[in-house]
């Protein structure tokens, strides 16, 4: 128990629209262990970035939180004031998002972001924290980094911004990283090199790491575990290994098919294409979300809302207990 960082348990986001609520994560479990990477899968509109939002304290306005249980480092996040996250956020949990440039300040120099959350939360001087700043720097790969310090995000490239980013994400020691596409808005090879580096500072670093990523190449190569969401629901989640080698939901079944064997899996692999779309996520659904488009579906599909079934630490949520694949 010891070793969980986030214990997330039945995590609802409701969000207000002039249709009425939509529920974008629907009673959404799992935890993250320390050094361990989980990586969050599944089409677009599932809930991935609205969990991470919800796990950060960042959703938008329109967004409603709820958790059965939502603990940091065994700390009850539901209950913590805003002066608590404040605490917390680029400090103990970080995250990295998809565009770089959307979270660095064009008006500032790299230093003084880099040295801004580091300044605040360990009340250092300006030297140490300029310090730490070129070591970060060096450590993510950017050479000349004392220089770099003075530079403006526009004068550096999206792979070296996404760098920074990084960097700065780890100023302060964070026990918890949460990359949402991390790697998504830059050109494929340096994609590569960014997810290396985020999975070699993870494993060094010891950190928990949350991993949004529409790529199963990556997911092969550097998720402990995955959880695959569909409809905002967690429908399957386990050790990589088990959900790589026996998919048990039908919709991670239809997600590796596409995807050549061993590991059903090559590097830059996508998710598999599954005909249909996704079910309006306002109001609540009748039987499993997945059916319509699940090759599988039964009559009792229609009526039963299907509940996690488990094996070891492999749970998925189908009543036909794993359909073949
Ligand atoms: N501000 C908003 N107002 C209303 N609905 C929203 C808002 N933001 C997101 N949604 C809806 O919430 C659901 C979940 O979105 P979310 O961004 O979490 O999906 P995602 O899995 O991260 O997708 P992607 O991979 O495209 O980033 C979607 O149906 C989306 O349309």
């Amino acid at each position: 128990m010891d070793n969980i960082v986030l214990d997330v348990q039945g995590l609802n986001v409701d969000l207000a629209t002039p249709n009425g609520p939509l529920h974008a994560v629907r009673n959404v479990s799992f935890q993250v262990r320390r050094g361990e990477t989980l990586c969050l899968v599944g089409e677009s509109g599932c809930g991935k970035s609205m969990t991470s939002l919800a796990l950060m304290s960042l959703l938008p306005k329109v967004a409603k939180r709820s958790a059965q249980h939502l603990s940091f480092l065994g700390e009850d996040l539901a209950a913590a004031d805003k002066k608590r996250i404040n605490a917390l956020r680029g400090n103990k949990m970080a995250m990295i998002f998809q565009e770089p440039m959307t979270a660095l300040n064009p008006a500032y120099t790299i230093g003084n972001q880099l040295m801004e959350s580091y300044l605040q939360h360990r009340r250092s001087s300006a030297a140490e924290a300029r310090a730490r700043a070129i070591d970060l720097l060096e450590k993510v790969g950017i050479t000349s980094s004392a220089q770099r310090l003075d530079q403006y995000p526009h004068q550096l490239s999206g792979g070296l911004r996404q760098r920074v980013m990084i960097a700065m994400a780890l100023m302060c020691s964070p026990e918890l990283l949460i990359a949402d596409e991390p790697s998504t808005a830059l050109d494929v090879t340096i994609q590569a090199q960014i997810l290396r580096l985020l999975a070699d500072l993870q494993q060094e670093l010891g950190i928990a790491m949350i991993l949004i990523t529409h790529d199963l190449g990556v997911v092969a190569r550097i998720a402990h575990r995955v959880a695959v969401m569909y409809a905002g629901e967690v429908v399957e989640e386990g050790l990589a290994h088990d959900l790589f080698a026996d998919p048990r939901h039908p919709y991670t079944q239809g997600l590796l098919s596409c995807i050549p064997v061993p590991g059903r899996t090559a590097p830059g692999g996508r998710l598999g294409t599954i005909p249909g779309v996704v079910p309006s996520l306002i109001g609540e659904f009748q039987g499993c979300g997945f059916r319509e488009r699940c090759p599988h579906a039964q009559e009792r599909c229609r009526v039963t809302v299907p509940v996690h079934t488990s094996e070891h630490d492999h749970r998925w949520r189908c009543i036909l207990n794993g359909a073949p694949a």
